[in-house]
């Protein structure tokens, strides 16, 4: 899609996070958008001048506010609209945005839903948000004539496809688990994440030995202990280095897909003692927004067809096989536990489907 429909994506998803209003069509209409993140009295002012625009939350969001038995069909895709008070200025609805701030600021209420407009996009405008990393609530409103940021539910669907994912140069990286490693650099002209492989050993014609790893920067450079991410990283270039041949992909899924500010509110939903499953959800997002076609695409480009796979993950073997990689077989990549992680595993095992 690279042309205009990328364009318009990465415009609306720059505006939101700038604090200013997108318009976003589907074929069932069209809305009006500002993030609440970020909003105060002033952007609010300019976005609203009458205080009339509704807000916009995800459906697990509605559920927290009560809202649930409002609802028509408790469908937890359907993003909901509340009908706006004269009471809900910027920091109320920052209040109702942000699940972090339940304990500190007690919501006001009763809140009342309202029909959506265009519920496809709606629907369109969560998934902008994961997109642009920002909360998944907004100021909406029925569109007026102005000129502004325009994109459509279709953009914004294609913005992340890796169809034109390509690699963008390559060179030789010696790495502590080898001193032979290449590493390979794919680009994509229609979003900024730029996603590596690190390929260790000589290429034969044997299914090298592969690793999916999405980004974790507080576990792989910080050295987290909330996670497994930092050991797994380095244990998976020590098993590819001892294999004949082996490829270390390095996807930017910061977050499992939620970006790095949203992990970090689910970190902080764990402080308050929700489980990672449960901090995603509260958000508004989904358990895993990951997508490992990416990661496929990325095999395509190095001509590797058949993988063995280093993961505990199910769904990354589902997800590599439904884009035509064959894995002909699983690797556990299992790390001891620490006190600051136990639970994480626990509920990969218990509620993720990891093989633990
Ligand atoms: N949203 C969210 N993401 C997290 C949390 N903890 C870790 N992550 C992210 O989860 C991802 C972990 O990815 P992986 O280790 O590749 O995948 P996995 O699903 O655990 O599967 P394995 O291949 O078995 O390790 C990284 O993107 C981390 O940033 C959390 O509590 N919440
Ligand atoms: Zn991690």
């Amino acid at each position: 899609m690279a042309g205009g429909a990328g364009r318009n994506a990465a415009r609306a998803i720059d505006a939101l996070r700038r604090g200013w209003a997108v318009r976003l069509a589907a074929d069932d209409g069209a809305i009006r958008l500002m993030a609440i993140e970020g909003a105060d009295a002033v952007t609010l002012a300019a976005f609203d001048p009458d205080g009339k625009a509704d807000i916009l939350i995800s459906a697990a969001r509605a559920e927290t506010l009560k809202l649930a038995n409002q609802l028509a069909a408790a469908d937890p895709e359907r993003p909901v609209q509340i009908e706006r008070m004269p009471w809900i200025d910027a920091d109320v609805a920052t209040s109702i945005a942000d699940p972090v701030l339940d304990l500190s600021s007690p919501l006001k209420g009763p809140f009342r839903a309202r029909p959506l407009v265009s519920p496809h996009a709606a629907q369109a405008a969560l998934r902008l948000a994961r997109l642009a990393g920002i909360l998944p609530a907004y100021f909406v409103s029925e569109p007026d004539g102005e000129a502004e940021v325009e994109a459509s539910a279709d953009d914004i669907a294609a913005y992340d496809d890796a169809i034109h994912l390509a690699i963008a140069t390559r060179a030789r990286l010696p790495v502590s688990a080898s001193e032979t490693a290449e590493i390979v650099a794919f680009r994509s002209p229609d979003e900024p994440r730029e996603h590596v492989a690190l390929i260790v050993g000589k290429r034969d014609a044997s299914p090298p030995v592969v690793r999916l790893h999405s980004e974790c920067l507080t576990g792989d450079a910080l050295g987290s202990l909330k996670c497994d991410c930092g050991p797994q990283l380095h244990e998976a270039l020590h098993r590819i280095a001892d294999a004949p041949w082996g490829i270390l992909l390095y996807l930017r899924q910061e977050g499992r897909g939620i970006g790095l500010v949203n992990k970090l509110r689910a970190y902080a939903m764990q402080d308050q003692g929700f489980d990672t499953v449960d901090a995603n959800v509260r958000l508004g997002f989904a358990i895993d927004a990951r997508d490992f076609s990416v990661a496929a695409r990325m095999l395509d480009l190095l001509n590797v067809g058949t993988v063995r796979l280093l993961t505990n993950n199910p769904n990354k073997v589902a997800g590599l096989e439904a884009a035509r990689i064959k894995v002909a077989e699983r690797l556990p990549i299992i790390l001891p536990a620490n006190p600051h992680n136990e639970r994480y595993l626990a509920t990969k095992r218990d509620r993720t489907g990891h093989q633990l």
